[in-house]
């Protein structure tokens, strides 16, 4: 650049001196010659007017002109000479000899002389001369040649100075976007080489040099940063043009993928090849990663649903092959829910990563587990010559979960629930086993929990069922297909009446029990806002008995654990008792013993909040649960009822009697209230009578009444 430049400049000045040169010398010249020609021109045509005057007085004195020297000399005189421009005559015979002469005054050094013949007769006879000095043309050719230079100087300073100029900013301009290409070079992310074609690396900016982890690569062969993976040829990545992707060596030896985009340019008249080179190390990673969670769970690491599908269709292929069977078993955890709502997510996550754990541990290398999405694991067997093996492996995961799980420093004892189908058994589409084995999985819950169920025909009945009533279930709300039953409870010492017990109703499944449909609406989530419905009903029913100056009756509603799980639940409880200007006293919340297992600290909370409202609590079906009785101690319970498997039993059997009457005991010592459910008969009644129990509640009483037919029963009771 810089001596393309300097050549320029040279070539510039050479041309503007040689103009200027030429324009300084043309101008005299040019007018010198052209000077010359007309003072030429002039004498001559003087000398040849002169002649023919002289032709005329030969004319007319023949003999004699050749005398009259006098009057040749006045002719002579009588030529008009130019200003300031010396000039002399003479006229000659055909000799050469001076006739006459006009005086010459002035110094005949530079002189220009024109002739022209004059005649006798027809016959030349002598000559008329006419010589000029030319020292004034030379004067003022001297004065041009002055203004001539000048004009050149100007000439040459416009012609050296001003393309020059341009030419200096063109090169500024050149420069500025050059260090601008620099500073892009030097900035780029990614790597640029110029390398030769034989690998020789010429040029490089330096994030090819991070990129590379060395100080310095320009100077070093290609092949050195990107080896040939099959040592084919030394620069074999450089025979490629375009994009590719290869194998870095870093500095510290390690290999890392990276890009290359390889073009050709003509650089110093040879062919170079432009490299641009990236680090796709972590686009790679980012694909790997993809991939991964494409085809894993990232929480456990497990195949999820679509790799298990893949898994499941080779399996089966291969079953076809070797007529083997494959079991497909599919797991849910029980009150994996539950879980993850008390004691958050985090933990729920835990206990999936030791469920995960636990079932690896049981499998054998060719069986494959899945996490298809929350608490749903799913195992297949292959190579299964008997049905045994896959009870054999059930029994074990069972076992598996029969250890206790450690969440937050504590102990839980989560339990599975396992469908098993088997391949080609039951079904041979991969979509059906699936369904299938889910089906057999809700009827082990159903069955209690805590067990595995292969699928039979009769269970896909029972699951059609199942979703029947979902559906309805679903659209019951709306409808208005619910209602409430009301069931009092007496003081077992005066016979009053004291409380009911609101207990929900379908009207259009009458048949069905709540303790069927409960279930349902806990799973679907929908027993929140039917719970909602049921306390704001049962409020509103004992304020409009309130209204007809009934007497003052408490009311129990049953709150399920999944009501404990919902935030506002509180909230909730509160408008509800605005809404319907129920005292928050008459309120008694019914909750089951499972509420003191899950999530301790946090139920507590909510139960004490409710309490602070000053609505009363109430512990439902005492004795059936495991509860501890230190647990007992820290809620905040009002009542206990007992439980009506105990009551049923408490005139017939020993231990019914004597657990009835422990919880009785236990009650009074924790000062609580306590209730007996269930209280058919009139012995019932004495026995709990004579043990002290406070209340009762039972057929013997009342069946759960519709809130009219109730209204006309206490009515006749009282009356
Ligand atoms: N054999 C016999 N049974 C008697 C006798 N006296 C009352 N019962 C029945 O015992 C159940 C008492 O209610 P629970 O233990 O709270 O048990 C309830 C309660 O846990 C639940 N439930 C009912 N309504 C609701 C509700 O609105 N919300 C929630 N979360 N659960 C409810 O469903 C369970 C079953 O309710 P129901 O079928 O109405 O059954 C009621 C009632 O009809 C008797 O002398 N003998």
């Amino acid at each position: 650049m810089q001596t393309d430049s300097t050549t320029l400049i040279k070539l510039i000045n050479w041309l503007a001196g040689t103009v200027a040169i030429f324009i300084a010398a043309a101008v005299p010249a040019s007018y010198l010659f052209i000077s010359y020609q007309y003072v030429g021109a002039e004498l001559q045509t003087k000398a040849n007017y002169t002649a023919i005057q002289i032709t005329a007085l030969i004319n007319k004195t023949p003999a004699t002109w050749i005398r009259e020297e006098q009057k040749l000399t006045a002719l002579l005189s009588s030529i008009p000479e130019t200003e300031k421009t010396p000039e002399s005559s003479f006229i000659t015979d055909i000799h050469g000899k001076t006739i006459a002469s006009s005086p010459t005054n002035w110094p005949a050094t530079v002189t220009i002389s024109r002739s022209a013949a004059f005649y006798d007769s027809g016959l030349e006879i002598g000559n008329v001369t006419l010589i000029r000095s030319l020292l004034p043309l030379f004067t003022t050719t001297a004065l041009f040649g002055l203004a001539g230079i000048t004009l050149g100087l100007i000439i040459f300073i416009a012609l050296r100075v001003l393309p020059i100029r341009a030419l200096n900013s063109a090169v500024n301009a050149m420069r500025q976007k050059e260090k601008r290409l620099q500073v892009v070079l030097e900035n780029a992310a990614d790597g640029i080489l110029s390398v030769a074609l034989d690998g020789l690396i010429e040029s490089s900016n330096p994030a090819a040099e991070k990129i590379f982890g060395l100080p310095q690569i320009t100077g070093m062969n290609f092949s050195e940063l990107v080896p040939d993976p099959h040592a084919t040829r030394l620069t074999n990545q450089l025979t490629q043009r375009g994009k590719s992707e290869s194998i870095g060596k870093h500095a510290d030896g390690s290999s890392f993928p990276i890009e290359l985009d390889i073009s050709e340019a003509m650089m110093d008249k040879r062919l170079t090849l432009i490299v641009i080179v990236r680090d796709i190390s972590e686009r790679k990673e980012a694909e790997q990663k993809l991939s991964f969670l494409a085809n894993f769970d990232s929480l456990t690491g497990l195949p999820n649903r679509s790799l298990f599908r893949d898994r499941l269709a080779q399996a089966v292929a291969r079953a076809d092959r070797q007529e083997h069977l494959v079991a497909l078993l599919f797991l849910d955890l029980d009150r994996f829910k539950t879980i993850n709502d008390s004691l958050g997510h985090t933990s729920g996550d835990h206990l999936l990563l030791q469920v995960a754990h636990r079932l690896k541990s049981v499998l054998r290398k060719c069986d494959t587990v899945a996490r298809l999405g929350g608490d749903e694991f799913t195992l297949i067997l292959e190579d299964i010559s008997h049905i045994d093996v896959v009870s054999g492996l059930a029994n074990k995961i069972l076992d598996i979960f029969a250890e206790p799980f450690v969440l937050d420093n504590q102990e839980f004892y989560i339990s599975t629930s396992i469908g098993i189908t088997l391949y080609p058994f039951d079904e041979t589409d991969i979509d059906n086993l699936i369904k299938d084995a889910d089906t057999a999985m809700y009827h082990a819950k159903a069955m209690g929990r805590n067990n595995y169920q292969f699928y039979t025909q009769e269970i896909n009945k029972k699951d059609n069922d199942r979703l029947t009533l979902e559906t309805d279930l679903r659209k019951a709300l709306d409808r208005d297909e619910f209602q409430l039953h009301f069931q009092p409870k007496i003081n077992l010492k005066n016979g009053k009446v004291v409380g009911v017990e609101a207990l929900l109703r379908w009207k259009n499944h009458p048949n069905v029990s709540p303790a069927a449909y409960i279930p349902l609406l806990e799973e679907t989530g929908l027993i929140i806002p039917v719970g909602e419905w049921v306390l704001r009903t049962a409020c509103n029913q004992i304020r409009a008995w309130q209204a007809e100056k009934l007497p003052a009756l408490h009311i129990a509603v049953n709150l399920s654990v999944r009501q404990f799980s919902q935030k506002d639940l509180i909230d909730t409880i509160s408008r509800i008792l605005n809404e319907t200007g129920l005292e928050p006293y008459l309120l008694e919340l019914e909750i089951t013993e499972s509420l003191l297992m899950d999530n301790k600290e946090s139920n507590i909370a909510i139960l004490t909040n409710i309490k602070n409202m000053g609505v009363r609590i109430s512990m439902d079906d005492f004795g059936t649960g495991y509860s501890s009785l230190s647990y007992l101690k820290r809620f905040p319970i009002h009542t206990l009822k007992i439980d009506q498997s105990f009551v049923k039993g408490i005139t017939t059997n020993a231990d019914d009697a004597a657990i009835a009457g422990a919880i009785i005991n236990l009650a009074h010592s924790l000062r609580l209230n306590v209730v007996a459910e269930g209280v058919e008969t009139q012995e019932q009644h004495d026995f709990l009578l004579q043990n002290d129990c406070n209340q009762a509640q039972g057929y013997l009483i009342s069946r759960p009444l519709p809130a009219a037919e109730f209204e006309t029963w206490l009515k006749a009771r009282n009356a």
